[in-house]
């Protein structure tokens, strides 16, 4: 914990002892369940039931054993509940690595979407960014089926139609959640006020790394869909992750975080008892609400308002109730709130720029007319900050490029289509960029995403046998053919790719 004294570290207050693993875990969280001392067996539910040896999940309610065996990982305890289902802490039994497996039951609202979800899952971690939570599964559970038996995947295109069939995810353990990592600094609220703009711009470095990963997503055309306290995770060196991509969106997020453009929809869902709707609906624009709603509550539970008064205007951009009149992407809402941040507040004695001062709020534009007003109130990106974030830039194809434009701009050019949601030009785009690079492996990988995305599996498929044909080495390549060849119902050489895969991550 951290000393009410100048000196104070943010990272130095995490630090648990190296010599002292097995000590309760920082912030609150429960001790592991006592495997060794239980004498009968009971489930993870509340309350919770006998279960009979052997059984991993309870009949009466749906939840986990605790000592239950799922495979190679022994299930521990219930980290907590969320909006689809249950997360679990586990431990790989040889390497004794901590996982959290995620059980989502069968569930008519949702089922439906899950192959889409397990998609996502699978796109997002080819990725590899690392601000993404890490997921090495998302598959389905048949617990009635005995233990050893495989069975192959069930048919990729039609729905889920079985009800004893679970959505069961495996990701990465992260000792620190949001409302933990709240708890822990509103008992030193004091020390970190004192330190303010140092503390906020550690804030901000936290922020920054969840919006890097929602424009990783975004440029893929992958919206987040539910920034809620519990997909925010955190270690104790400062890393932050945001968890749940492709399955965040199986249940609506609740207030204060739903943005207000996807009411309707929301009520749509419940009206006709499906998620799809919101699936379909949500949007980078309805990331950045959210994200920006994370960021008023972390700084208004841990600043004084003074401290961060100044960042209003942005954050209240980012929180307009019309998604037109937000920031054009994440990537130039985080580079604004830094911007604005690095600008001395009024309570140091300097005056703000007044930027969104001039803002007219009756003017509703139309979506589209965002962009004029967003010149209005601050200047635009520097060219310079277009090119290191190219999902700022605003292309149009009829200005765009000339047929002797290099391999790199086609590329570039088929991601923005590719964000855009249009990927049969994202598609011709990478063509026309191997044209000109036929042994650029980047946009063979590229393109196979874009034809996945549309639904051409053999087209994908044959897009990353050309990027393995490049470079073998790359533990991505290997899930995407992965992908592609279980998309195309070829489930055993799919396996094989998971374990190369899996061979080369390790
Ligand atoms: N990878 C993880 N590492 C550590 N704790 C986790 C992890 N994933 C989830 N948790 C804990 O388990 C809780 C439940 O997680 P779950 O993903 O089921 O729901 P949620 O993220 O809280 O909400 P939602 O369903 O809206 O996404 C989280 O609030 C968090 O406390």
């Amino acid at each position: 914990m951290g000393k009410h004294t100048s000196n104070f570290t943010y990272s130095d207050s995490f630090s648990t002892k190296s010599d002292d693993r097995h000590a309760t875990p920082p912030f609150g969280m429960q001790p592991q369940y006592d495997l060794q001392r239980s004498t009968t067996i009971s489930c993870l539910g509340h309350p919770s039931h006998p279960v009979q040896t052997g059984e991993v999940i309870c009949r009466s309610c749906g939840a986990l054993a605790a000592g239950a065996h799922l495979g190679i990982y022994q299930i521990q305890q219930l980290l907590g509940r969320g909006r689809s289902g249950n997360a679990y802490l586990a431990q790989h039994q040889r390497s004794k690595q901590a996982v959290v497996i995620k059980l989502f039951a069968p569930d008519p609202v949702s089922m439906g979407l899950w192959e889409a979800a397990r998609r996502e899952v699978r796109t997002i971690t080819a990725l590899r960014h690392p601000s993404i939570l890490p997921n090495f599964s998302c598959t389905a559970w048949y617990p009635k089926l005995p233990p050893g038996t495989t069975r192959p995947l069930p048919d990729l295109t039609a729905p889920y139609i079985e009800q004893d069939v679970y959505l069961l995810t495996l990701c990465q353990y992260a000792p620190i959640t949001l409302d933990h990592f709240l708890a822990h600094y509103q008992k030193s609220k004091r020390a970190i006020q004192e330190q303010g703009p140092r503390f906020l711009g550690y804030l901000l470095s936290l922020i920054a790394q969840a919006g890097t990963a929602l424009s990783a997503a975004h440029a893929h055309g992958i919206a987040h869909g539910a920034l809620v306290p519990g997909n925010i995770l955190l270690n104790n060196q400062g890393h932050l992750w945001v968890a749940d991509f492709g399955l965040a969106r199986l249940h609506t997020p609740s207030a204060p975080y739903l943005p207000p453009e996807l009411y309707g929809v929301r009520d749509a869902c419940l009206q006709k008892g499906t998620m799809t709707p919101f699936w379909e609906a949500i949007t980078p624009a309805g990331d950045q609400y959210m994200l920006a709603t994370l960021c008023q509550q972390i700084l208004s539970q841990l600043l004084l308002p003074a401290d961060y008064e100044h960042l209003q205007p942005i954050l209240q951009c980012a929180l307009h109730q019309h998604p037109a009149r937000r920031f054009a992407s994440i990537d130039i809402f985080i580079h604004e709130l830094t911007e604005q941040a690095a600008r001395p507040s009024h309570t140091t004695g300097h005056s703000l720029r007044p930027a969104f001062e001039v803002l007219p709020q009756q003017d509703q534009p139309s979506s589209g007319e965002y962009s004029r007003g967003y010149v209005q109130l601050t200047p635009p990106p520097s060219e310079a900050y277009e090119k290191q974030h190219p999902a700022t830039a605003n292309y149009s194809l009829a200005s765009s490029l000339p047929p002797s434009t290099p391999a790199d701009d086609w590329e570039k050019l088929g991601g923005k289509f590719f964000t855009s949601r249009d990927y049969e030009s994202a598609v011709n785009a990478y063509l026309q960029a191997l044209e000109l690079d036929v042994n650029k492996y980047s946009c063979w990988l590229a393109l196979g995403d874009a034809y996945f995305a549309l639904e051409r599996y053999s087209g994908a498929l044959g897009a990353y046998e050309r990027a393995a044909a490049l470079n073998s080495y790359d533990p991505g390549v290997w899930t995407n053919l992965g992908t592609a060849l279980d998309a195309l119902g070829r489930h055993k050489e799919a396996l094989i790719c998971y374990e190369r895969a899996d061979q080369l991550n390790a």
